[in-house]
């Protein structure tokens, strides 16, 4: 049977939809949250996403704020921008748009955004309360995979679920929310011995690596829920780009029971998390109660 497709376009609309009208409430109140992207030099892709992260920050009520440097910016110049971001009442959710240029210190840049601000979940102080069960900010892309898991599936506990891919953007996090679901994880990388053999344990599989269609339906178990993360831009000849998941699409439909797609899966849940994540960052600073269901 044909898996289901897991619509997270849709999904991430009615999280949008959710953050818009706790934005609107707390505007009656004078407050609006305000979003902050930082992107050093220009890259296309990145050019894309800032870009419909503003869009989207704007639609949601919120106040968007671009910091747009060159590619040679010094290292200084980046930091001084972000304290100034830390240091400004208006600003509740601070983005670094990774990657950086190669002569940045990428560790030192994003340890220098207030952790109460730092909505992608990227600083040490989050990683490690994330890491020991504490109130954390949760970077967007695993909590926007946790989400569309949550509503499949409601509790998770005891499923057995592999993370392919062990980076702390991604798989680190999607493998500890996950364990404080109760799951039972494991996280693959590309030193893990017979990959397929591991996936086939799985429930739940999560691909974070960015290898086009690596996972193929034969390494599934039958009726098991994939979310493909991965994103692998390829040439196309009417010379727009296609992008497409780690994850044989084809192949693994017919055996996964629930997969979400690339494009229209995963992504959309990224960037609606990371509204709700400035919302929630904004109801913090505030001393307000957060949001319910946009949190881990
Ligand atoms: N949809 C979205 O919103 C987002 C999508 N992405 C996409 O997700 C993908 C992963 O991103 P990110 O985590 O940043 O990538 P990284 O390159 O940081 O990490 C990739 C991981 O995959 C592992 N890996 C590489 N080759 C293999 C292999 N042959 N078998 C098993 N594991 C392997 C690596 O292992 P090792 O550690 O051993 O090197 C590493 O842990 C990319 O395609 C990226 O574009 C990322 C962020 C958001
Ligand atoms: N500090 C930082 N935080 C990030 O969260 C971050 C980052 N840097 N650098 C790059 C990656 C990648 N990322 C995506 C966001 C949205 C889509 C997305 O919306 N994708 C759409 C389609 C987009 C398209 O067609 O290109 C989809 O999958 O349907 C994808 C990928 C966030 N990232």
């Amino acid at each position: 049977m044909a898996a289901r497709v897991i619509d997270g376009k849709a999904f991430a609309a009615t999280v949008r939809g959710k953050v818009a009208e706790h934005v609107a409430q707390l505007k009656a109140q004078g407050i609006t949250p305000g979003l902050a992207v930082v992107l050093v030099g220009a890259d296309p892709a990145s050019e894309v996403y800032v870009r419909s992260k503003g869009k989207q920050t704007v639609e949601a009520g919120m106040h968007s704020v671009e910091k747009r440097l060159p590619a040679t910016a010094s290292e200084d110049e980046v930091l001084s921008i972000i304290e100034a971001l830390n240091g400004d009442p208006d600003v509740h959710g601070i983005l670094v748009q990774l990657p950086l240029p190669g002569h940045l210190d990428e560790s030192r840049i994003l340890a220098t955004v207030d952790p109460a601000k730092d909505v992608d979940g990227f600083h040490i102080s989050n990683a490690g309360l994330l890491a020991t069960g504490q109130k954390a900010m949760v970077p967007c892309t695993p909590l926007g995979s946790l989400m569309l898991l949550r509503d499949l599936h409601g509790d998770l506990t005891g499923m057995e679920a592999v993370v392919i891919g062990r980076s702390n953007i991604v798989g680190k996090p999607m493998a500890q929310l996950l364990l404080r679901d109760n799951c039972t994880v494991t996280i693959a990388h590309s030193r893990t011995r017979d990959l397929p053999a591991v996936v086939r344990r799985a429930d739940i599989v999560v691909a974070a690596v960015g290898r086009a269609g690596m996972v193929s339906g034969d390494w599934l178990k039958p009726g098991s829920t994939v979310i493909d993360v991965g994103i692998t831009r390829i040439p196309t000849e009417s010379g727009k780009d296609r992008i497409v998941g780690d994850c044989d699409y084809a192949s693994c439909a017919e055996v996964a029971g629930a997969i979400t797609p690339v494009p229209g899966g995963v992504g959309p849940m990224t960037i609606a998390c990371l509204l709700a994540n400035t919302l929630t960052a904004c109801c913090r600073a505030n001393g307000l109660p957060e949001p319910e269901g946009l949190t881990a």
